[in-house]
């Protein structure tokens, strides 16, 4: 840090476009920036940068619907913080996403990207749009329209969407294809998560699962608690919690319990994950999937298991739920799914929590990767980017569980500690103009 005696004045008060009252997880993480701010020594008098976002979009998308008719989505792009390199996150379909929400999910990127150092700032966006009831043409022109609105601030060096709840590889190849019309060449480096055959990196679909079981059982290992039998129950059974559900049972775990959007399924024995996971292709979720019994969603908090894997949506985990979970063990597969209030009510349970800002970073660690691959065009093999996730993931838990231990913080605070020094020690260095 410069000794340079930049006085920065603080102002605490929100920015205006948001509505006080109605904050939702942007909320959590202005708590968890207050939380880890004491740690932060000389660095904390650039603090208010984190509770700013750099850059808000909001874009109106409007697309012809099947019908003939006009349909008007909301959409946004947000860069959190820039600091440490071009912004990078994911772009979520959902009905009930809000500028807020997509402000949050964008900072909690910037964390994560710092906590497990790959060069890049914190962005995310999204549409306020419920997919299921677009057709495929209707979402493919949804896609195209918000690439183009958003166009004018994403890039290869500038700001790198990914897919996140319900986009995929698909939706990246018409974003690809959208953006490199608009500039006139192909540039494969605008978005990560393509497929394979569009300069996608091997391995970034699981990435996000793998990470999240790499972590967890690094966390087991340390808490003495067996992966083989243990008892694995898992929220959201999509990208992220499909493919985690499978490693832990590939590795000898009973996954009990699996709930999604539209249902809950459990077996004491441990469910038939390759089976499951055929259903839910199939069907478009875990309900009514045979060999199982059907639990009401809700009951799913209180099903005995030794681990939950939250990889569903934000704050799932309430003070309402908190106190009903028998897990010993949370591995944070989702963004922001505990609130604050539950973490305290977990951790004085004696719960052990691997933050999502850790647990989930193996996504954006192998879309780290792939956009390194896009611009040497030079493609790795599979083993190779397994080897360097689990790498990169084993050596971020181990640098923030010696600081939780040294300081005697929780691991989300020892994390928000190591990526909050990171990104502010960037922003210091950098100074102010002039
Ligand atoms: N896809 C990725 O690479 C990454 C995703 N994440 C986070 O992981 C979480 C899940 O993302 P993906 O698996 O990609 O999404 P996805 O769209 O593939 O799957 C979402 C799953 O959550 C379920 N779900 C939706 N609403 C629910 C509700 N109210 N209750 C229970 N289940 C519900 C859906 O039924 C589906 O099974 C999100 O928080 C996302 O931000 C984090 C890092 C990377
Ligand atoms: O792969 C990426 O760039 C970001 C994935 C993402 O949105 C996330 O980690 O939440």
């Amino acid at each position: 840090m410069s000794d340079n005696p930049i006085r920065v004045a603080t102002s605490h008060a929100l920015p205006s476009y948001l509505d006080p009252h109605h904050l939702g997880p942007w909320e959590i993480f202005l708590q968890q920036v207050d939380r880890v701010t004491p740690y932060l020594g000389n660095l904390a008098r650039w603090v208010e940068t984190l509770k700013r976002p750099k850059r808000i979009l909001v874009v109106d998308v409007p697309i012809q619907m099947d019908d003939g008719t006009v349909a008007h989505f909301e959409g946004y792009r947000v860069q959190h913080n820039t600091s440490r390199g071009p912004g990078k996150g994911g772009v979520r379909y959902h009905q009930d996403v809000t500028l807020s929400e997509v402000m949050a999910l964008a900072a909690w990127m910037s964390i994560k990207n710092a906590a497990v150092n790959v060069p890049f700032g914190g962005a995310k966006g999204g549409i306020r749009v419920d997919p299921r009831k677009l057709s495929l043409p209707e979402l493919e022109r949804l896609t195209r329209r918000y690439t183009s609105e958003i166009g004018i601030i994403i890039g290869p060096t500038k700001d790198i969407p990914a897919p996140d709840v319900n986009t995929n590889e698909r939706v990246m190849a018409w974003m690809m294809d959208t953006y490199s019309m608009n500039v006139g060449e192909t540039a494969t480096g605008v978005v990560t998560g393509k497929p394979i055959s569009l300069g996608g990196s091997l391995g970034r679909h699981e990435a996000t699962g793998r990470g999240v079981y790499t972590v967890g059982v690094q966390a087991a290992r340390r808490m003495g608690l067996d992966i083989a039998g243990a008892r694995v129950a898992v929220q959201g059974f999509g990208n992220v919690g499909g493919i985690a559900a499978k490693l832990f049972a590939e590795a000898g775990a009973r996954v009990v319990a699996v709930q999604d959007h539209a249902g809950c399924v459990y077996a004491e024995a441990g469910l038939d994950v390759p089976a499951l996971l055929r259903h839910a292709k199939a069907t478009g979720s875990v309900a009514g999937f045979e060999g199982a019994q059907a639990l009401p969603r809700e009951q799913f908090w209180d099903t005995p298991c030794d681990i939950l894997i939250p990889a569903a949506l934000e704050q799932q985990i309430t003070e309402a739920n908190a106190h009903r979970i028998q897990a010993r063990l949370i591995i944070e597969g989702a963004n922001g799914p505990t609130t604050p209030t539950a973490d305290d009510i977990l951790n004085e349970r004696g719960v052990l929590i691997v933050p999502d800002v850790i647990a989930n970073a193996g996504g954006v660690t192998v879309s780290y990767f792939e956009w390194v691959q896009d611009f040497s065009s030079f493609f790795w093999t599979e083993e190779e980017i397994n080897q360097r996730l689990v790498a990169v993931m084993n050596n971020a838990l181990d640098a923030v569980w010696h600081v939780a231990d040294d300081k005697g913080v929780t691991l989300r605070t020892a994390t928000f500690i190591v990526a909050c020094e990171r990104i502010l020690r960037a922003r210091d260095l950098r100074g102010l103009y002039p």
